[in-house]
């Protein structure tokens, strides 16, 4: 079976602070995620910048769209995203049109399935149509809340739909291997990373735990 890739997400709203953490932390994880408050704050300058930077990191540019998605996506994706991400909660239309802008440029679409009621529902018509990757998503929000993403993880897996999952809401060194092992394919983790006193430390060590899981 193939490694869980490791998604960091950069959060932060500065533009220089977000690749200089990307620097620190790019040789230790596969995706460098532009959260959805530094995309809104930096626009599409930031997927170029960290496109060109690091070659050797796939682009996850969280959009989370909701409307217009082939419109919206587009430009995203051609500026270098690898990967782009629509809400479940929104039209099909709206998730059929990122799932086209992700074909037509080689890229991926992942259908982000927070605050959706059906997430079983939702998750299996996207996979149906097109969809590369399922995110099972606890919000900061919803974290602040209590909420943890290991009961819908444990949902979505057993549909065995054959696409990836994605888990993202707080995950950290004492639950990652947990969640690779529950069928995570892609693990995300934002502020164990940049929360940490060294960033790289704590990838590098994340790193290791989710390869021996
Ligand atoms: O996607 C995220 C959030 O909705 C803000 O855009 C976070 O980047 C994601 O939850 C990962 O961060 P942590 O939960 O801090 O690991």
């Amino acid at each position: 079976m193939a490694k869980a890739l490791i998604q960091m997400a950069l959060d932060s709203l500065d533009f220089d602070q977000t690749i200089a953490l990307a620097e620190q932390v790019a040789p230790y994880v596969d995706i460098l995620e532009i959260g959805t408050p530094c995309i809104k704050y930096n626009g599409l300058e930031l997927v170029t910048a960290l496109k060109s930077k690091f070659p050797n990191n796939l682009i996850l540019v969280d959009l989370k769209t909701m409307d217009a998605g082939e419109y919206e996506a587009t430009p995203f994706y051609e500026a270098g995203a690898d990967i782009c991400t629509v809400l479940g909660v929104s039209d099909k239309a709206t998730m059929g049109g990122v799932i086209k802008a992700a074909n037509a440029n080689n890229a991926e679409a992942q259908i982000d399935l927070i605050s959706v009621k059906d997430k079983k529902a939702v998750a299996t018509e996207a996979a149906r149509n097109g969809a590369q990757i399922i995110g099972v998503h606890t919000g900061l929000d919803a974290q602040a809340a209590g909420q943890t993403p290991f009961a819908d993880l444990k949902d979505i897996a057993s549909l065995n739909l054959g696409v990836r999952i994605s888990v993202a809401g707080g995950l950290n060194k004492n639950t990652i291997q947990d969640t690779v092992r529950a069928g995570a394919t892609i693990v995300v983790v934002g502020a164990a990373i940049y929360g940490a006193d060294s960033p790289a430390e704590s990838a590098k060590e994340l790193r290791a735990l989710v390869d021996a899981a």
